[in-house]
């Protein structure tokens, strides 16, 4: 068992572990982080698959996320834009397949009505909300005691008008069913965003995408820090006192003054606290769990959706993927579809065959672009809840009443231990902006701490 000693130990090479192991060290701070995967990067991951590159994870930037956008521009990447010329389409509960322009989904003109007056009253109840602080407002208690579900039936007997204002922050987002989580998780999910409108806007939501893969923001924040990052490091357990930290993995033993647990909450009873983590955390980290979507990659020969003037934008509320998008990567002759399976959908498919679900989904995708979708030259599905070191998709919300309940301890640091992930964060939320958000948040409270403490704080 080897020995090593650092102001800082990251536990989690993500973008918020990676983030603040940069800040700390510019900030003359020794740091280690230690991965439990071969790889850094965690929920951002580009790899090639029988020869086509997928972006498994994480991969579309917002106009509104200017730490990742930051990030992006100091680490010297390109983005380029989706591909978005065309007819998007829309299959409504009749199975009739729409092509439409423009933000608003062809449905009946009394429906359209509805969705457009409820995203009114929801802009105006997001603006209301303090993303970093959502639990503060003074409804809070009550908003996050409704399903969004009952919330939204509470609002319209239509039900096209329901399913399509529930699953931008359902299906699409916190990737569980609308039932089980709160108005409030999901007025923060959308103020996250900046507004409700903006996180339905596939046009804003998924507005950019790296050249080469977004997991090439990690890779290279990693490669600055160069044999400070350690693979292969399960923490296993985690020793603290007022004096510091002891982190211990398979083979290697950790000693510094701070910790920071930069991974999914769901993670954190992974380790051993020694003594154990207070009260508090223990019970606000169990009412935070993962939501399960599958991310299905779909290659072909060519863009063939493209030549029926269609810009492989897709959505149904009644269909197994909820969501499709044409997600070519830049410069690629090929064409890629992009397709989601969320929530209850991802359960059932995943009783079925390899080969059934595949067939399945398939089918789904042809109903947006006609049959030539159900033959892809190279198909993957990113299952991230098979994933031991993250357990789900995209990232962690609150169950029924937790938000408001426990959300004012998301982010408190208890003695040397500090938490900084995506799933914590307030703007940018469940996305590789919020991580970033909390590693810079995280790594300056350190600072501040090592400064006030001066030479005391420094164990290296
Ligand atoms: C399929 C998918 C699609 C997504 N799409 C987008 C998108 O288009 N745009 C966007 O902005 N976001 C997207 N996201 C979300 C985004 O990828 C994540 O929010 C973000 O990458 C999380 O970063 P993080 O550093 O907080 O955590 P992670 O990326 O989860 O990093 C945590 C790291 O900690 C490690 N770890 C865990 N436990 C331990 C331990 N005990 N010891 C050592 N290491 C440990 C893990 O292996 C992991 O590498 C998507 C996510 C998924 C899964």
């Amino acid at each position: 068992m080897s020995e090593i000693t650092r102001d800082v130990l990251i536990i989690g090479a993500g973008a918020a572990g990676l983030t603040a192991a940069n800040d700390l060290r510019k900030a003359g701070l020794s740091v280690a982080v230690l991965e439990a995967r071969d790889r850094v990067g965690g929920r951002l991951w580009t790899d090639v698959i029988d020869g086509a590159m997928l972006e498994i994870g994480g991969q579309w930037v917002s106009p509104d996320q200017d730490a990742l956008k930051d990030a992006i521009e100091e680490l010297g990447l390109e983005t380029y834009s989706r591909y978005r010329e065309g007819d998007s389409v829309y299959i409504g509960p009749d199975g009739q397949v729409h092509r439409f322009t423009g933000e608003m989904f062809p449905v009946a003109p009394e429906t359209e009505a509805e969705i457009a007056r409820i995203t009114d009253i929801l802009d105006a109840l997001v603006a209301e909300i303090d993303p970093d602080r959502p639990w503060a407002h003074p409804s809070a208690a009550d908003w996050d005691s409704i399903t969004w579900d009952a919330w939204l039936r509470q609002q319209t007997d239509d039900d096209e008008a329901v399913r399509n204002l529930a699953f931008a922050t359902g299906s699409a987002m916190l990737t569980k069913p609308t039932h089980a989580f709160s108005l409030l998780q999901s007025l923060l999910m959308a103020s996250s965003a900046g507004s409700y409108s903006n996180l339905v806007d596939a046009d804003f939501i998924l507005d950019k995408r790296v050249v080469g893969g977004l997991q090439q923001v990690p890779l290279r924040l990693a490669e600055r820090l160069g044999d400070d990052v350690l693979l292969n490091q399960p923490v296993r357990s985690l020793e603290w006192s007022d004096a510091g930290v002891v982190a211990t993995t398979d083979d290697l033993t950790v000693r510094a003054r701070h910790a920071i647990l930069a991974h999914a909450p769901v993670l954190y009873s992974r380790i051993s606290f020694v003594p154990p983590l207070p009260r508090r955390q223990h019970q606000l980290h169990q009412h935070l769990s993962m939501g399960f979507v599958i991310k299905v990659h779909a290659v072909y020969d060519r863009p063939f959706w493209r030549e029926q003037g269609l810009s492989g934008t897709a959505f149904s509320p009644y269909e197994l993927s909820h969501e499709a998008y044409d997600n070519t990567n830049h410069g690629d002759e090929r064409g890629t579809l992009v397709g989601f399976v969320s929530d209850a959908n991802a359960d059932g498919v995943f009783e079925l065959s390899a080969e059934e679900r595949k067939e399945r989904i398939l089918e789904s995708l042809s109903h947006y672009y006609g049959p030539e979708a159900k033959n892809p030259v190279v198909y993957y599905e990113s299952d991230w809840g098979s994933e031991e070191w993250t357990r789900g998709a995209y990232a962690a919300s609150f169950d029924m009443g937790g938000l408001h309940r426990y959300g004012a301890d998301l982010r408190t640091s208890v003695g040397p231990i500090h938490f900084a992930c995506s799933d914590i964060a307030g703007a940018g939320y469940q996305h590789v902006d919020g991580a970033i958000r909390m590693g810079h948040l995280v790594a300056s409270n350190i600072v501040e701490a090592s400064r006030e403490n001066g030479s005391a704080e420094s164990v290296g």
